[in-house]
């Protein structure tokens, strides 16, 4: 492992009047038995290590990533952590509660996000699924009023409550469940791409909320997400797990130096009134040209001002947009800058 890729399970943090510590895995793993058919009758056994010896510590009130490429095992994690899943060996305490035993007792003490699945029910109106949340979690008049009424008004829910969920937006219907997952005031948060797919106002929104959440209420987030900027404006810790290992552990910060082989880039993606040959621009370089649309590479520290300025004035421009490096493009430097 790389100098600076040191993966610190937080423990020693937590000894002796330290924070108290609400998410604890140790030496967790988890081992799929996959058949698939090898032939006409023939069927092979084969074991997929998804959770391959995870160890860290989470404490109350911290907010942290939880990234991996695609496959790495995040998901299963998560799954661990709320008790779906049983952890095929090590130890797994979330709030002192083993998760697979007692995932009732824990379902009172967490909140869960899936971006791509919605726990509300899809013909009800979205303040009827939040009467039947408060029900199923018997949750105090008042306390429901209370929780219910902040996310309303700082997730600008208010005009959709009447509405039928499978009428909402996905932004809107983001910002529904991150209600709903908040009426019953869990301790601890999982959050599985709560930004994917969203626009640009509707990120900001959930961020600027999720940000308050954990500074005001303290709850404890863990946040898994491909997006960098997720990472970067809500996470004081990041870590980062590939093939069911933890490979980072650390501040987002660490990670861009852990993967400073080449320096992180933007792309700014320029599309013209016509096809044209790469444009030649000062400080960016073309990596792709396709049809009218054409990807300038350029320093993510950089700004794209002055870039965007020199097209204007040169070449006939339509439209253009810039992206952001994601957490695939960091991951591959860390992995790049080893030998
Ligand atoms: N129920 C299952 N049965 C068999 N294999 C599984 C099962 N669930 C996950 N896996 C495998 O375990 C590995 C880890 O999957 P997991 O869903 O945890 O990854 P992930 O990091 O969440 O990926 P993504 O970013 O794509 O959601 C993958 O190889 C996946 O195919």
């Amino acid at each position: 492992m790389k100098a600076g890729v040191g993966v610190d399970t937080g423990v020693d943090a937590v000894v002796d009047g330290g924070p108290e510590v609400l998410i604890e895995l140790d030496a967790v793993e988890k081992v799929f038995d996959v058949r698939r058919r090898a032939g006409l009758l023939r069927r092979e056994k084969r074991q997929v290590r998804a959770v391959d010896g995870i160890s860290f510590a989470v404490a109350r009130g911290e907010f942290v990533g939880y990234v991996g490429p695609n496959g790495a095992g995040k998901s299963t994690t998560v799954k661990m952590l709320t008790g779906i899943l049983t952890p095929s060996a090590g130890r797994l305490r979330v709030a002192g509660i083993d998760p697979a035993r007692e995932r009732m007792r824990l379902a009172h003490r967490i909140g869960v996000v899936f971006g791509q699945r919605t726990t509300l029910w899809w013909d009800l109106p979205l303040k009827d699924s939040y009467g039947l949340m408060r029900r199923l979690y018997r949750i105090p008049r008042a306390r429901f009023a209370e929780n219910l009424e902040r996310c309303v008004e700082r997730l600008d829910l208010g005009p959709l409550l009447d509405v039928p969920v499978r009428q909402l937006s996905l932004g809107q219907r983001m910002r529904g469940d991150i209600a709903a997952a908040l009426l019953h005031d869990p301790e601890v948060l999982y959050l599985d791409e709560p930004t994917i797919g969203l626009d640009v106002v509707s990120k900001a929104k959930v961020r600027e909320f999720l940000r308050q959440l954990n500074a005001e209420r303290g709850t404890t987030v863990l946040l898994t997400t491909h997006d960098l900027q997720d990472i970067e404006q809500l996470c004081g810790r990041v870590m980062v797990i590939d093939h069911g290992r933890l490979v980072y552990d650390g501040t987002p910060g660490g990670l861009h130096a852990a993967g400073a082989a080449g320096e992180s880039e933007r792309m700014l993606v320029l599309h013209l009134e016509r096809e044209l040959p790469a444009v030649s621009v000062e400080g960016a370089r073309v990596v792709k040209v396709e049809g009218p649309r054409q990807w300038l590479a350029f320093p993510a520290g950089a700004s794209a001002a002055p870039l965007v300025a020199q097209v204007a004035a040169r070449y006939p421009l339509s439209d253009l947009s810039v992206r952001e490096p994601d957490i695939e493009d960091v991951i591959a430097r860390m992995y790049a800058g080893r030998d």
